[in-house]
């Protein structure tokens, strides 16, 4: 089994990463729940991956009730919050009990927030069964829903108290889900990791395939520089986690105008946005013209979207722009902007003006 550890003082958790896990998961939990019942919250489209971890509670005397939520992005709303802390209270959660996530990002961000507010706060543990769960949004506490005006614009910083990774449930993800959960993969090498750019375009083939050691390469390499990331910077204070932003301010205006829908995924919408900032680097004179195409070569070959025509949305430039005034990272009315000087030299640009990004888009629509 690899450990990746997260190193945030008294909210330090471990992530376990093991093929067969799930299998495990009861022995995992035992010594964190002791003698109480868990709640496991999982989606629609996990089914046999629930009936393996509730065999693996009961086999470890940890009893559980379950809640089984709708997939898709549109459970990351108000409704379906209201709904999930009804039936937790139901099951009499207490403070110090574990609500356990079975889920791809939807799922965690969801019950992340959940166990965030429930009685002011309660435990909850990550079991993520999509590649973009697995390789992100399982580790680092950033929980939350959708609002009407945006992307994650309600949440809270909440971290699990261990994450459990099964690559073996990979195995029943759809392709498109595979590739989605790939970008924010290549992302990390985008960021700060040229060498691990260049591993994806070499193994990228292999894991979008299933290949079970590129797979654990991939995952590990990822938890370890997410983990890096977030112990430096746990509350995007710093503008170290910004980082891990990369290609999502027009990513999210992307999928607010797809309606948060499967029109366009999360994944997808980050490999255009990724497109969008090396072409906007270059545009820019950061970058060289022939790292951005690079990029946008290796998103093409692994079935991605490379920026905004292949999004497919066609929304005017200015609402995207409008899109983006929501973002979290907006300061005193300007937008810091993740920009490339090349691949693996992300970095926080404070100097954008909306209305020159703006220009930029509507030059890409031509
Ligand atoms: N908190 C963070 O740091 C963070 C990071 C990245 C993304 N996110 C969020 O994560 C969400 C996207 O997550 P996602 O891509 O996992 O989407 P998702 O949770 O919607 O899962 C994708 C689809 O795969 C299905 N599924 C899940 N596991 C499966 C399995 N093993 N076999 C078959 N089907 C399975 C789901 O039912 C769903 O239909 C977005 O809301 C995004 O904003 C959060
Ligand atoms: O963990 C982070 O920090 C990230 O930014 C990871 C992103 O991949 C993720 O999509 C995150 O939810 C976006 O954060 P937001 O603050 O822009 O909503
Ligand atoms: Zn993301």
């Amino acid at each position: 089994m690899k450990v990746v550890p997260v190193s945030l003082g008294e909210r330090s958790y471990e992530v376990r990463i093991a093929g067969g896990l799930l299998a495990r998961a009861g022995d995992e939990l035992a010594p964190l729940v002791g003698t109480r019942p868990v709640v496991i919250v999982a989606d629609e489209h996990v089914a046999p991956h629930l009936d393996t971890l509730r065999h693996s509670l009961a086999q470890a005397g940890i009893a559980s009730h379950e809640v089984v939520l709708p997939s898709g992005e549109g459970t990351k709303s108000w409704a379906v919050l209201e709904r999930l802390c009804d039936a937790l209270l139901g099951f009499g959660v207490e403070r110090q009990d574990h609500v356990v996530a079975l889920g791809g990002g939807v799922i965690g961000d969801l019950v992340g927030f959940a166990t965030a507010i429930l009685k002011r706060g309660c435990r909850f543990v990550q079991i993520p069964t999509t590649l973009l769960a697995q390789v992100d949004s399982s580790v680092g506490g950033k929980t939350g829903i959708n609002a009407r005006a945006g992307k994650n614009l309600i949440g809270a910083f909440h971290q699990p108290r261990v994450v459990l990774i099964d690559p073996d449930v990979l195995d029943t993800l759809p392709a498109r889900q595979v590739r989605a959960g790939y970008a924010e993969v290549v992302k990390y090498g985008l960021i700060d990791d040229a060498n691990f750019f260049a591993w994806c375009e070499a193994n990228g083939a292999a894991l979008l395939a299933g290949n079970p050691e590129a797979r654990v390469y991939a995952i590990t390499h990822a938890v370890a520089a997410k983990a890096r990331i977030v112990g430096e910077d746990e509350f995007e204070t710093t503008g170290q986690r910004a980082l891990l932003n990369l290609g999502h301010t027009f990513g999210h205006a992307l999928e607010a105008e797809a309606g948060f829908s499967d029109r366009l995924l999360h994944g997808e919408a980050v490999a255009a946005g990724c497109g969008l900032a090396f072409d906007y680097s270059a545009a820019l004179g950061l970058c060289t013209r022939a790292d951005a195409d690079r990029v946008a070569a290796h998103w093409r070959e692994s079935g991605l979207p490379d920026g905004l025509a292949a999004s497919r949305v066609t929304a005017p430039a200015a609402r995207l722009v409008e899109h983006m005034r929501h973002d979290k990272k907006m300061t005193a009315g300007t937008l810091p902007f993740l920009l490339a000087r090349g691949i693996g030299q992300t970095y926080l640009d404070k100097t954008v003006s909306l209305d020159r990004v703006e220009r930029f888009l509507a030059d890409e629509a031509r």
